[in-house]
């Protein structure tokens, strides 16, 4: 029974993608008309589960520092579904991993990834050959994963032939398209991906640990963590940090390109730093001279180039996840409600962009607006809340923004590119991760 303090309570709603797609239901956009019609605060009961939604800003700290909400309580069953973690593992190694890969993401070490993500973006760019026609996100995909893959998790390790590139990009497409779901019920066809990932990961694993001595290069993330987790479950963290590393950034990169390539006039801006800073490099770079079609980009150009890095924000604004997650492990005053301890407690970045007091004309895609926050030292936008926040925000995200600018001007100043179809809209269908396009968005490429 609920208690005369609780929020307003929705119950007979299931908003797992299978069952949502199934009823016709839309979770994302639910939220909001929940919002509506019951205030700020409310809960949703859906297969046992209670999940409070927290939609005001102001809550919003309380959400993130709380001592009575907890990340990893919230995580572990989708942890342990995803990754075969069990739960007590999960607990006791979490915190060492989670310290590790922040420690190697701050924006320092990320500087120092930059140049060999460079080679790989170059490298896998090439192969989409002269000119051709796909979907976009496929092609934003057949370069990235291998290319991040690779500078993450390290080069001799990556599917290297091409038939295990194939091989690799259709698991991780099954295991990533089935993520939101398996989270939760876990079947057969997409537990035969995580098997492949996992076997791929051990292998992985022992080529990290035999080649940690022999290579005087950096030590690759997957190596860092080697050092202080139990190599029984090192296969298994580093899937989830695969998923992490791909799953969120490569549909931001799609509407970056996407919106780019929609949108004439901030196109044009784009283009003229893109071309104002690597155009002259054929001249200048000796690099260059012996392979005309490697194009370097260093941290110092991305800085030359500010407006491109403020599309990538504003792309990663429209597409935030549609929620993040702590589970309330002691009774948590909220507003005039108290939130029973077992509640999952829910907020979307998603809906918090649309706020327009924070975000004037929140839908439409304006990259000036990022002029006002000093990303050069690392400030985002009050209101801005795509990575979480508090202890868990995600590690990856100075890395995940050098990446995006990194590939982003690479890939245009290198194609051409002619949308086919018009801009899709994202697909209502997922709470979980970064917005999916509801569509298709076929291109014709062409290299410059
Ligand atoms: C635009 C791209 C990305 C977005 C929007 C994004 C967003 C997020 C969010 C919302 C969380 C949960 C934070 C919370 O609950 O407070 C998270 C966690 C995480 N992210 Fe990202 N992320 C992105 C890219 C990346 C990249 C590129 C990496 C790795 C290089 C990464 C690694 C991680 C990891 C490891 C976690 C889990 C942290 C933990 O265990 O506590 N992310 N991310």
């Amino acid at each position: 029974k609920s208690s005369p303090n609780a929020p307003p309570c929705i119950r007979g709603w299931i908003p797992w993608f299978g069952a949502a797609f199934e009823f016709g239901k839309a979770p994302l956009h639910f939220i909001q008309q929940a919002r509506a019609k019951y205030g700020p605060v409310f809960t949703i009961v859906a297969a046992g589960k209670r999940m409070t939604f927290v939609t005001l800003n102001e809550d919003f700290r309380l959400f993130f520092t709380s001592k009575d909400v907890d990340f990893e309580q919230a995580v572990q069953e989708a942890v342990h579904n995803t990754a075969s973690i069990s739960k007590d593992c999960f607990f006791e190694t979490h915190p060492a991993c989670h310290a590790i890969i922040k420690g190697r993401l701050t924006p320092g070490n990320t500087a120092m990834l930059s140049p060999h993500l460079c080679e790989e973006f170059n490298e896998h760019l090439e192969n989409l050959g002269p000119e051709g026609s796909g979907q976009l996100n496929e092609l934003i995909k057949s370069v990235m994963y291998p290319s991040v893959m690779s500078n993450l998790l390290g080069r001799c390790n990556s599917p290297s032939s091409s038939l295990t590139r194939q091989e690799f990009l259709e698991k991780f497409t099954t295991y990533d398209d089935g993520f939101e779901y398996g989270s939760q019920l876990p079947e057969m066809d997409w537990a035969n991906s995580k098997q492949w990932l996992l076997s791929l990961l051990r292998n992985m694993v022992i080529k990290a640990e035999e080649t940690l001595n022999s290579e005087n290069s950096g030590k690759t993330l997957l190596q860092h963590l080697a050092s202080s987790i139990d190599e029984t479950y090192l296969p298994n963290y580093g899937l989830l940090l695969l998923w992490a590393s791909l799953a969120n950034a490569i549909p931001i990169t799609f509407w970056a390109v996407a919106f780019l390539l929609s949108n004439p006039a901030s196109y044009k801006i784009a283009m003229d730093q893109i071309n104002a800073v690597l155009g002259d490099q054929d001249s200048h770079c000796l690099v260059c001279i012996e392979d005309k079609q490697k194009t370097t980009v260093t941290l110092d150009h991305l800085q030359q180039m500010p407006y491109v890095k403020w599309c990538i924000m504003e792309a990663i604004r429209l597409r935030a996840p549609g929620a993040i997650t702590r589970k309330v492990v002691r009774p948590l005053k909220l507003q005039n409600y108290i939130i029973p301890p077992g509640d999952m407690l829910m907020l979307s970045p998603y809906w918090a962009h649309r706020n327009p007091k924070y975000f004037p004309e929140p839908e439409d895609f304006k990259p000036e607006r990022w002029e006002t926050a000093d990303l050069e030292k690392n400030v985002l936008l009050e209101g801005f809340v795509a990575f979480g926040g508090g202890k868990n925000q995600c590690p990856g995200r100075w890395y995940a923004i050098m990446e995006l600018h990194m590939f982003v001007a690479l890939i245009l100043y290198k194609f051409d590119f002619t949308l086919q179809d018009p801009l899709p809209k994202p697909s209502p269908l997922h709470l979980v991760g970064t917005q999916q396009p509801d569509g298709p968005c076929a291109v014709w490429y062409k290299h410059r």
